[in-house]
């Protein structure tokens, strides 16, 4: 090899080596960064409530969860990532209430039961207003209810994704430091796989998935308590062990449920003790990762 084509390697290899540094740049710059909270939050564990898709109970599977670990002394925050179908401050009786800003970030509204909710519902002028906001939009908003909202000092932070796996979604995990999510899935949707998909998303963003909760599974007689399928027996278990899943548990059709969500009156009306494996999973991530982080859960 000659000194000509020896130089000519040398800089092939020079000018490779620095595309390559170039496109590493470019793909760092692109990578949205992740944000912690506000100055002066201390937000000890984010947890995600997702679906494969849309009006399968996960706000209600949110509430459920906040109000459970609100119950054992937590202190508990509901972000509404849910940002063009919000449901949380309905459920919780907010409608028509605001949130406002103080010192530059958005203070969320506080529950009877001292649960703390941002929600676009409580930035719009009047709730029912659709939100017509293009993809890059609403992920500023909720980046915003993340980095630019007072929370103060939470244990959880429970995120109501938006439904499905949406680019929205995904500006989720890639925004908040979801330690693990929770899937929710009716019984139609456990038939149809569509669990697979949360599952699949939750997988590419290296988010852990925490178990599968069925929901709507059965309806109790109201006169002898038996358990009645209409959809069917449970396919819980199985689509759980075909995910690698943990089950943690199924919800019943409730109308009293159903009403107290319509009405306001959720957090009132809710029977203690609902879904207690998904809220003892909840529990136990929160402590692992308080011991991994060698602090106090
Ligand atoms: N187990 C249940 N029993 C009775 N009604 C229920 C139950 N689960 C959900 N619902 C009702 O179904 C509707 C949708 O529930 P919810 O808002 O929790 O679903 P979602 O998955 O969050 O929907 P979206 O994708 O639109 O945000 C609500 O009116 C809720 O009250």
């Amino acid at each position: 090899m000659d000194e000509q084509e020896k130089d000519r390697i040398r800089e092939e290899f020079e000018a490779s080596r620095s595309k390559g540094a170039e496109q590493q740049q470019a793909q760092q710059a692109q990578a949205p960064q992740q944000e912690g909270p506000a100055e002066g939050c201390v937000i000890k564990n984010v947890i995600g409530v997702v679906s494969g898709k849309g009006g399968v109970g996960k706000s209600l599977v949110t509430g459920i969860l906040a109000r459970e670990l609100s119950r054992r002394g937590a202190k508990v925050g509901i972000l509404d990532a849910d940002v063009t179908g919000p449901s949380i401050p309905k459920m919780f009786g907010m409608s028509g209430c605001h949130a406002y800003a103080q010192d530059n970030l958005l203070v969320p509204l506080e529950t009877k039961g001292g649960i703390k909710v941002m929600s676009a519902n409580l930035v719009l002028e009047n709730e029912d207003d659709p939100v017509l906001w293009r993809g890059p939009v609403v992920a500023g908003a909720i980046k915003q209810f993340w980095g630019q909202c007072a929370w103060g000092e939470l244990d959880y932070l429970l995120v109501d994704m938006p439904p499905g796996t949406s680019d929205v979604a995904l500006t989720v995990f890639q925004s908040l430091p979801v330690e693990g999510v929770v899937i929710v899935s009716s019984p139609q949707d456990l038939v149809q796989m569509v669990v697979g998909k949360a599952v699949k998303m939750a997988n590419m963003m290296d988010v852990p998935v925490l178990g599968l909760v069925e929901n709507m599974a059965y309806v109790t007689c109201p006169h002898c308590a038996e358990k009645i399928f209409p959809y069917g027996p449970s396919r819980l278990q199985e689509t759980a062990d075909h995910f690698d899943l943990v089950a943690l548990g199924q919800l019943p059709i409730d109308p009293v449920l159903a009403a107290a969500c319509d009405a306001g009156s959720f957090e009132q009306s809710v029977p203690d003790g609902l879904l207690p494996e998904a809220v003892q999973t909840v529990i136990q991530v929160a402590e692992l990762t308080a011991a991994l982080a060698g602090r106090d859960a």
